[in-house]
């Protein structure tokens, strides 16, 4: 007991100094709003007046002093979460944060029994704060400073002795736990010894109950992580990981330290490529959490191309329809339906104009003849219309017998250029032209390849009647499919957008400062605006983040690389999660996406998701679904083991709430129900008035996604759905952070324990 009391006192303790230090910064923040608001109102009450010199100087104080202000308005949870206590530096010299630069320790830092003196301390935070005499109050998570807070292990422990985790909500401090990086080091910290407070600051987050949205990991993020976060933007990051790895918190994150690194190369924008509206929805909140928000675009695939009018697709064909929608094969098909897609039923088969008061006709071969030849070039079918226009003409001259009357040159082209005149301004050649060479948009086209005799036409020799008969159906529903936005977006470049004139804006100096519009309340609507405008405009960004990059189909490949062209790019993803069919076919065309830039390869190898218990009953699938692939790591165990139940007399829907229910009194957060795709709809009404911690979901739906107790209804019905099956119930079976329920139907031929037989040994 009395032991006890020591320990709760040095806690205690230790919580106090972590406390003052907090107080300090919060204190030379409120400092830094005084002078915000000061040079706010100096701004407002000056206008655009100097030097064009001092006003960059003042806009970046108030840039500065943003930041700050947006911070603490927000009240962070946790603003100030990580210290480490570290050697003495090899070289002595401090960098531009303050901190000492080597990450080597003294020669002479430890003594020869084994001591040594704490030389530097330092706090890491959201942001960098530093105290009015320059010296590092708060180092910011991203700066150099603060990585071996991140790299830092008891096998290579650099200058670190003592690593550890601050929580905190809003100006209290409410825990600490460290870490010992030098075990065997008696280290003394102004002149007493370095106490050790408790262990586990990082199962203590992985045990936190999950709710609708993910949480940031900045207080815990671990060395394999680190080094992908902050590989530097050179051509290709490429990361490779299995379920619960943390590639979709790496990647947010390494957005967060991008734009740290270099703000104004990523003013270009940085899109984060998700596959589904549900996982963007989850994803969103992180970056704002970091402090980023304006210049990153979170996009689910459904919702990339510009013409998807009408929101984000994110309906799904049915696997044997996705399958060709998204393979390269449809390439072939769009580039000639883009320029088939001209010849309408209404087409007109005559053209009649009055010329030199001659009436003069071009009939049908005659115009078959001249479309063919304006198609022969390769340039996108809208951009070839004044060619048809200049060909017709030309055509209509000839018959005009104007073209042999004049031998002086000036005087024929004269003629010439009085009868384009003519003719070009007359109604029934305007009208004509309109009809014959319509400007196209990329959803008439694609509207025209609903009728199966057309696309029977434009994909012959390439797609089989079936598949002409499937796509084309597919194509006749209302709404547009996932796989629907990248034959859009294909079609859009085939086709080509005619110019359109430019809107002018008026100069604004503040705009020279990239994330400015973020935190000045004052300018808050007009910035907004202006950033929503931006991102409107934008088609190409600065650096491009995959996730689920196992996912994306060629078709989608092409879609995405058109958006990076001169981009770097991070890629994150795991082939065992693929719901694509031909993976080799995928991986083919990412290479022709990211071209011959080259490639840095890492691999995450820890589950922090999945107890091992759930992550043991997993492994059972990926080794049907890949065998020989190793699964990742599982950092915990809980002792519960995954719960197995067979379909009770007949009634899957009475089961299935049953079990929700059951799951939803053993967890505090979330519980997902992921069933076969086309169980969607009937799935939601089963869990009717269960309240909004469960969510039923498609199995595709499920990617990236987790909750604190997943139910997974009939894995061979998930199996079954496509080609991919197996490899998309691994993805279902990894959604837990807790526990896991299997529902067995009778197509899974469950054993006596409702184990069904996928799963058995
Ligand atoms: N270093 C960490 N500290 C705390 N939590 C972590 C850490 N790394 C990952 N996690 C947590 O583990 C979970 C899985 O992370 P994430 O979703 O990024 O994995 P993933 O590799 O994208 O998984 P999947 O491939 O299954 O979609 C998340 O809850 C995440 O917050």
């Amino acid at each position: 007991m009395a032991a006890q009391e020591a320990v709760d006192t040095v806690r205690d303790r230790e919580i106090g100094i972590e406390q003052e230090h907090l107080d300090q910064v919060y204190r030379r923040l409120e400092e830094k709003i005084h002078e915000a608001e000061f040079l706010m109102n100096d701004a407002a009450q000056k206008g655009h007046v100097g030097t064009p010199g001092a006003l960059a100087e003042r806009d970046a104080q108030v840039f500065r002093a943003g930041v700050h202000l947006n911070r603490l308005n927000n009240e962070f949870e946790d603003f100030l979460f990580g210290r480490i206590d570290l050697l003495e530096g090899k070289d002595g010299v401090r960098g531009p944060d303050g901190a000492y630069t080597s990450v080597e320790p003294a020669d002479d830092a430890v003594r020869a029994d084994n001591t040594a003196d704490i030389g530097e301390t330092l706090h890491i935070g959201r942001i960098g704060v530093l105290d009015a005499d320059y010296s590092p109050l708060v180092i910011d998570w991203r700066a150099p400073a603060a990585a071996p807070f991140y790299r830092s292990t008891p096998v290579e422990p650099g200058r670190v002795v003592r690593r550890r985790v601050i929580r905190s909500k809003g100006r209290r401090v409410l825990g600490v736990e460290d870490d010992l990086m030098r075990p065997e080091l008696k280290a003394a910290l102004d002149g007493a010894e370095l106490p050790v407070i408790g262990d586990g600051a990082l199962m203590a987050a992985l045990g936190q109950a999950r709710g609708h949205s993910m949480r940031d990991i900045v207080s815990s993020i671990q060395a394999e992580q680190d080094l992908v976060i902050r590989a530097p933007a050179a051509s290709v990051t490429y990361v490779e990981g299995g379920p619960g790895t943390g590639k979709t918190a790496v990647a947010l994150h390494r957005a967060a330290y991008l734009l740290y690194q270099d703000r104004r190369r990523y003013a270009g924008g940085i899109l984060i490529v998700s596959p589904t509206p549900l996982l963007v929805s989850y994803t969103e909140g992180v970056l704002p959490s970091l402090g980023e928000e304006g210049q990153v675009a979170i996009r689910a695939l459904g919702d990339l191309a510009e013409d998807a009018a009408g929101g984000v697709a994110d309906t799904y064909d049915e696997p044997a329809v996705s399958r060709i929608k998204g393979s390269s094969r449809m390439l072939a098909v769009l580039r000639k339906a883009a320029r088939g897609a001209l010849d309408q039923p209404d087409t007109p088969r005559l053209l009649r104009v009055v010329a030199f008061g001659r009436r003069l006709e071009l009939e049908e071969n005659e115009l078959r003849r001249i479309r063919q030849n304006v198609l022969s070039g390769t340039a996108p079918v809208n951009l070839l219309r004044p060619r048809a226009r200049r060909l017709l003409l030309d055509a209509l001259y000839a018959r005009s017998g104007a073209a042999g009357r004049h031998s002086d040159p000036e005087l024929a082209a004269e003629l010439r250029s009085s009868f384009d005149e003519d003719v070009s301004t007359e109604d029934s050649f305007l009208g004509f032209l309109d009809a014959w060479w319509p400007e196209l948009a990329p959803r008439r086209v694609l509207d025209a390849m609903g009728d199966e005799k057309r696309l029977g036409r434009w994909a012959r020799r390439i797609l089989n009647p079936g598949e002409v008969r499937r796509v084309a159906r597919s194509l006749r529903r209302p709404g547009l499919s996932v796989h629907d936005v990248a034959l859009l977006d294909e079609l859009h470049t085939l086709l080509g957008a005619p110019a359109r004139p430019k809107r002018k804006r008026e100069y604004d100096p503040l705009d020279q400062l990239t994330g400015l519009e973020e935190l000045m309340p004052v300018r808050e609507e007009t910035q907004r605006e202006r950033a929503e405008r931006l991102a409107a405009e934008r088609t190409e960004y600065a650096h491009v983040i995959v996730d689920e990059a196992q996912d994306l189909t060629p078709m989608q490949w092409r879609m995405v690389g058109r958006r990076g062209r001169h981009a770097t790019w991070t890629i994150v993803g795991d082939p065992a999660q693929s719901s694509w069919s031909d993976p080799d076919e995928a991986a083919a065309s990412r290479d022709e996406a990211l071209g011959s830039r080259p490639r840095r390869r890492f691999e995450l190898t820890v589950n922090y998701r999945n107890p091992a218990e759930i992550a043991e009953l997993a492994a059972k699938v990926l080794a049907l679904a890949m065998p020989g692939k190793e699964s990742p790591r599982a950092v915990r165990s809980t002792g519960v083991e995954p719960r197995f139940v067979a379909v009770a007399g007949g009634d899957l829907a009475g089961t299935v709430r049953a079990e929700a229910e059951r799951l939803l009194a053993g967890v505090e957060g979330t519980v997902g129900v992921v069933v076969a795709m086309d169980r969607r709809a009937e799935a939601a009404r089963w869990l009717d008035g269960l309240g909004d911690r469960v969510v039923a979901l498609g199995s595709l739906e499920a990617k990236g996604l987790e909750y604190d107790a997943t139910l997974v209804v009939s894995p061979a019905e998930i199996a079954d759905e496509s080609p991919a099956g197996l490899r998309v119930l691994y993805v279902a079976l990894t959604r837990s952070t807790q526990a896991l329920t299997v529902l067995a139907g009778e197509r899974d031929l469950p054993d006596a324990a409702g184990v069904p037989d996928l799963l058995r040994d």
